[in-house]
């Protein structure tokens, strides 16, 4: 990852110094004499820290995502070199709404109201009025993300703000080198899942629009967005999209097309099942699909895991993607529209050397090539897999199609032998079949002696 910086700029870490802190304490928790040089030396805070988790409890997202950023603006403003104080939110923070404008939009109940209510109020109360409090919102992250701006736009006073707000993160695109990626979040854990051959089908709309956005395209905005604040002071907060859908979109059918296609190419190692996975669009189907091809395999194999003497773990893992799928479901079904004046502006601002380097023009992406790239990142940078272990994978895969001929072949004889037993009419029809396949192959027989 750094290879190339250290290239280019051999003395890098003496540049960056990594100072601990913590978002859940008084302060974060910072050593006084980092404080102190923080508040005497910063000019621009890139405010990225934050919980991702959808599932989190509204404390501790309230915690990280609001009262944290409450606290990280009264902190700037005590910095008096202080040019741009850059905020990271999400393009999904008014998800509950269909039309996305580069603005802040109000949340039903202030902010300041919430973090106090947390305060006093038990945890299993909290659980009780989630529901009610986040209303159309689909999780805690969307909720408090978008409570967050809220306070950056009441609580910001004269420092000079800006709010990017990226849709789905992705791999790299160009930067340092395509393809890098370090966390499961968004689609990396399901490619994981699928290439591996434990998701075999997901409920979403082939049509729906895929917002992913590269991470060093997210990056360079940022930068990007930082110089503009800090330079033209504008003079209110202006909201950046960093946004894929409205300048070259793709869809989730196009993306799990690819990405299957990758799998033929560059396959995983010691995969579960063979990667194939399918949409969904119903819930009838879905449940179908979860049943057959989801937990009924998992079944199966605890069952041989506990009858060679193993821990079963398999039902376990899959409850888990059947969870984290459930989680998604709300994004992959949906499609938003998000304007992006500001960002083009902003492109229109920088000069023709820094569009080259702070490339942040989404038009130039070719999305088959991104996401092969994608897929060979995840497998190299997430699961640490080596290339020169495709050829085994391949032979693997290969194991797993016949294994997977012989079980249905064996199911199929099963279940026909039990009907024959059992049911006049499946006797008929299978005399009817022999009867016809005996008959083919005379006709076949008789042609080619004759041809002799
Ligand atoms: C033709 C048809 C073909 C079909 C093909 C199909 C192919 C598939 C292709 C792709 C489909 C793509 C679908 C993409 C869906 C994308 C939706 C994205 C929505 C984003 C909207 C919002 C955008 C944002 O603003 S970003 C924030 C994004 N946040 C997330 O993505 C976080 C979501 N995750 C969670 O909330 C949780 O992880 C949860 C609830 C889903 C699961 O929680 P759980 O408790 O069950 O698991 P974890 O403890 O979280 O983790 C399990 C396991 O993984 C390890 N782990 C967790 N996080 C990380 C990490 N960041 N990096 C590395 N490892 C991580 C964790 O340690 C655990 O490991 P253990 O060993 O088990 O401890
Ligand atoms: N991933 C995505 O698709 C998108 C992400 N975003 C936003 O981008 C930002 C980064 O997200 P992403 O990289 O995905 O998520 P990560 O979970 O990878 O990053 C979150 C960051 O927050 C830090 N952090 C978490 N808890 C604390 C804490 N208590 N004290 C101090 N630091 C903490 C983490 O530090 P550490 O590494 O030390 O744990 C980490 O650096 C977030 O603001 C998110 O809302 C927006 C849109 C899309």
């Amino acid at each position: 990852m750094f290879e190339k910086v250290k290239e280019v700029c051999p003395n890098v870490h003496e540049k960056i110094r990594a100072i601990s802190a913590d978002l859940n304490q008084n302060d974060f928790a910072i050593s006084k004499e980092d404080l102190q040089e923080l508040l005497s030396n910063t000019n621009v805070i890139f405010h990225c820290a934050a919980t991702v988790r959808f599932d989190d409890h509204l404390r501790h997202a309230v915690q990280l995502n609001v009262t944290a950023t409450q606290q990280l603006l009264l902190m700037a403003s005590q910095m008096p070199k202080l040019e741009a104080f850059i905020h990271i939110s999400t393009a999904y923070s008014n998800c509950n709404l269909k039309h996305i404008d580069e603005v802040i939009y109000p949340c039903p109940v202030e902010p300041k109201k919430i973090i106090d209510s947390m305060e006093w109020l038990d945890d299993a109360i909290i659980d009780e009025i989630t529901p009610k409090l986040i209303g159309d919102q689909p999780n805690t992250y969307t909720y408090t993300k978008a409570l967050g701006e809220v306070v950056v736009q009441q609580e910001g006073g004269d420092l000079n703000i800006a709010i990017v707000r990226p849709s789905i993160m992705g791999a790299t695109w160009q930067e340092p080198f395509p393809g890098w990626v370090d966390n499961i979040n968004g689609p990396s854990g399901l490619i994981i899942a699928a290439g591996k051959g434990f998701l075999r089908s997901v409920r979403a709309t082939p049509m729906a629009v895929a917002d992913l956005i590269p991470a060093d395209t997210v990056v360079n905005l940022t930068l990007a967005v930082g110089w503009y604040t800090a330079v033209h002071r504008p003079k209110s907060t202006l909201v950046y999209h960093c946004t894929s859908g409205n300048l070259n979109p793709c869809n989730w059918g196009k993306m799990g097309f690819q990405v299957l296609a990758t799998f033929e190419k560059i396959p995983f190692e010691r995969a579960f099942r063979r990667p194939n996975a399918d949409f969904t669009t119903n819930n009838i189907s879905t449940h179908y699909w979860n049943a057959v091809s989801h937990r009924a395999p998992a079944i199966i194999y605890d069952f041989y895991l506990r009858l060679t003497g193993r821990k079963p773990r398999m039902t376990k893992l899959m409850n888990r993607l059947l969870r984290t799928l459930s989680m998604l479901e709300y994004f992959i079904n949906r499609s938003w529209e998000w304007s992006t004046h500001n960002t083009e502006m902003l492109m229109s601002e920088l000069s023709p050397e820094d569009q080259r380097v702070f490339n942040f023009d989404i038009r130039q992406l070719n999305w088959l090539e991104y996401i092969e790239n994608y897929v060979l990142g995840v497998k190299k940078y997430l699961l640490k897999e080596d290339m020169a272990g495709i050829p085994e994978a391949k032979q693997h895969l290969k194991r797993l199609r016949n294994i997977h001929y012989l079980f249905n072949t064996a199911l199929f004889l099963i279940v026909w032998r039990l009907l024959i037993a059992r049911s006049q009419v499946a006797r008929n029809v299978w005399f009817f079949i022999v009867s016809f396949c005996y008959k083919f192959l005379s006709y076949f027989r008789a042609s080619s002696t004759l041809k002799v």
